[in-house]
């Protein structure tokens, strides 16, 4: 007799799972290793920005009191005491009628309260002596980028689980991080099952494929923020796959294996559940592709059931592994972000399961438009090449119309989305 499986709804497998995440470990990693990877913790301003007043010109540092009865009738001279480069700093005192030559990003000198820019001076000499004339007035504070105008010492300015992206890269060097304390990257094994497997080097013989999930794999375990670990493809032969799976689960933080889950003769994924006694938490959820997508969990470990069909396989990890990648990264938002789009094609086939239909999401002039991105069987690859969303069709529906606004799913985001979404 042939198992009959129940499908959960999507939300509901997604909450099951969910209750599995958990926040992973900090690590320190110097700075220049840091990009692409996401905060352990909040990154705090530990001194003002700028951490003194500076010239935001190539100028003249003046007292705005002596500037009052300036005007293009009445030029006032000043006479030019010295010159200060960035990184210098001019500690004499600046007396009445008086410049110091500033360049941009030098402290202004204590007792200055503002800045002429050079183009609006006339420099003169006398004697060997340099002189400025200006011909309007200054107030107090002038052309002065002031201590702390841009951030105050101990503000928050990324939260913890926060990607580092260049402009995080940016902030974590000017506030000293040369170590920076990230989230380790979950260590995620992946097992290919299927006789029918060939390296991607074999030429194709009879019957056989070759094996692309355990390549597109890592290259989502990297977008979702993880390491991948691979263990080899292995023969549908139940001892082989029980031993395979107890031992790498024991190497990684989580497991994945691709193929074998459904209900065929060789699907032998139930059978090395039940053999090493891992409890299933599902194994049909109601959704296309992915169907058979299977969750487990054994010695505190998830053990992710992903489809063989490739489709399948791809929308079964964005939807049950990311999240659980990026809780592990600290990251609040684990889930595709959904939004809006208008449908760019009809899509005219009949959706009993929710659909999630590999899409490219284009924008024009202010809309987001999402059109398929070609052969929708779960077992297809061709569809995910150009894939940058999902389109999200409820179950129960029967064909959506070009110009129907449809929920999308963002693949390649850094934002990500709470639960329910
Ligand atoms: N009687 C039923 N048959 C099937 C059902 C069902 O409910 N009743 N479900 C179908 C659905 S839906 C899917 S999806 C597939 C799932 O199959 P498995 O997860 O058991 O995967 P396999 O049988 O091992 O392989 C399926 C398909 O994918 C190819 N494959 C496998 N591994 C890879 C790989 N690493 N790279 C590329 N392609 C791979 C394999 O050759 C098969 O063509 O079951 C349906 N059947
Ligand atoms: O798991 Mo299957 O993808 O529904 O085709
Ligand atoms: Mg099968």
């Amino acid at each position: 007799m042939v198992e009959r499986r129940t499908p959960i709804p999507v939300g509901e497998a997604v909450r099951n799972l969910m209750a599995y995440a958990s926040f992973g470990l900090k690590e320190m990693v110097a700075l220049e290793l840091a990009d692409g990877r996401y905060l352990a913790e909040d990154l705090a301003a530990d001194h003002d920005i700028p951490s003194f007043d500076r010239s935001p010109y190539d100028g003249f540092a003046i007292r705005s009191e002596d500037t009052v009865r300036a005007s293009k009738d009445h030029p006032i001279t000043f006479e030019v005491t010295g010159t200060i480069g960035a990184g210098s700093v001019y500690r004499d005192q600046v007396g009445p009628f008086q410049a110091v030559r500033i360049m941009t990003g030098a402290e202004i000198p204590k007792s200055c309260d503002a800045v002429v820019m050079l183009e609006l001076t006339r420099p003169f000499e006398e004697d060997g002596q340099a002189y400025i004339e200006i011909k309007r007035s200054f107030k107090h504070g002038d052309n002065i980028s002031f201590q702390g105008e841009e951030a105050r010492k101990g503000m928050i300015l990324a939260k913890r689980g926060t990607y580092i992206n260049p402009g995080i890269m940016a902030l974590l060097a000017t506030f000293g991080y040369s170590q920076v304390p990230v989230a380790r990257k979950p260590v995620i094994g992946i097992i290919a099952t299927g006789s029918e497997l060939l390296d991607a080097n074999e030429p194709l013989k009879p019957g056989k494929i070759r094996n692309s999930n355990t390549y597109m794999i890592p290259s989502q375990i990297q977008r979702a923020g993880g390491e991948a670990k691979y263990f080899g493809k292995l023969n549908d032969d139940l001892d082989m796959c029980c031993s395979a799976v107890k031992e790498s689960l024991s190497h990684v933080d989580m497991l994945i294996t691709t193929g074998g889950v459904s209900v065929g003769d060789y699907d032998y994924l139930p059978a090395v559940y039940e053999k090493l006694g891992a409890a299933v938490l599902f194994n049909k959820v109601a959704m296309r592709p992915g169907s058979v997508t299977t969750v487990a969990h054994l010695d505190n470990k998830l053990l992710f059931g992903l489809s063989g069909n490739p489709s399948a396989c791809y929308v079964g990890f964005e939807l049950f592994v990311r999240p659980i990648v990026r809780t592990y990264l600290f990251h609040g938002k684990p889930h595709l972000k959904k939004v809006k789009a208008i449908l760019g094609e009809s899509f005219p086939k009949p959706n009993p399961f929710m659909r999630f239909v590999r899409a490219k999401l284009t924008y024009d002039e202010g809309s987001l438009i999402v059109s398929p991105t070609g052969f929708d069987k779960s077992s297809a690859v061709s569809s995910l090449a150009e894939a940058n969303a999902l389109i999200v069709l409820q179950g129960g529906t029967r064909g959506y119309e070009k110009g129907t606004y449809v929920d999308v799913l963002l693949l390649e985001d850094h934002q990500g989305s709470e639960w329910p979404w």
